[in-house]
């Protein structure tokens, strides 16, 4: 008998050029390219995952950071689990801009509580030297926005990829032992109980 798997819905958010897409690849495929086109809209990859004991399909939602793609990535953001907030730690512009996209994703997933939504923020580009974002001036803004963790990640280099969306996991995970959950992929039950309900909408 197969045994149980959750469906999670994660989705990166952040601007264009911070490295969402190198993210997700390098999670998912363990590939980098230094020359990737802008994504258009959105794209998702799952990947199938054990986090303290439970299997759980992890289905990463990767949208288009550039601001003329707003509409194109909007419609996606409901029944997302968790939101990985994503910058550059060479751009500056990209970490302040993360409180515009928690705002947006507030606001188009019709979050309720955003408090107690599941948030992660992820310093990308570890390998650059060139910071313009202290770790101290990062970790104090995932403080005093709600408490997210916060991880520094090079997608080139593979650095804390992994260890990042394994939190995103926990931390949904926290979410739903606390509100009671779940959608069963092996059976496709839903219980309905659940606050947010995962969508399999595609354009
Ligand atoms: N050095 C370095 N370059 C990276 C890293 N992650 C991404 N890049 C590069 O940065 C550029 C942009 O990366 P993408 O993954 O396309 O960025 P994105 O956030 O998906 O951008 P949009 O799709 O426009 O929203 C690409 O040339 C990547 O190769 C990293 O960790 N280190
Ligand atoms: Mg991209």
């Amino acid at each position: 008998m197969m045994s149980k798997s959750t469906l999670l819905k994660v989705i990166l958010l952040g601007d264009g050029g911070v490295g969402k897409s190198s993210l997700m690849n390098r999670y998912v495929t363990n590939k980098f390219d230094s020359h990737l086109f802008h994504t258009i809209g959105v794209e998702f990859l799952n990947k199938e995952l054990e986090v303290d004991g439970r299997r759980v399909t992890l289905q990463i939602w990767d949208t288009a950071g550039q601001e003329r793609f707003r509409s194109l990535r909007t419609p996606f953001y409901r029944g997302s689990d968790c939101c990985l907030l994503t910058f550059s730690l060479d751009d500056g512009q990209s970490f302040q801009n993360l409180a515009n996209w928690k705002k947006e994703f507030t606001y188009y997933a019709d979050i309720k509580d955003p408090d107690s939504f599941p948030f992660v923020v992820l310093g990308n580009k570890l390998d650059i030297p060139e910071r313009q974002v202290s770790g101290e001036d990062a970790r104090k803004w995932c403080r005093e926005n709600g408490g997210h963790p916060y991880f520094e990640t090079s997608a080139k280099d593979a650095t804390n990829v992994a260890s990042a969306f394994e939190e995103a996991v926990r931390r949904i995970q926290a979410t739903d032992d606390r509100d009671g959950h779940l959608i069963n992929t092996d059976t496709n039950t839903v219980d309905l109980q659940r606050k947010s309900q995962p969508q399999h909408s595609c354009c």
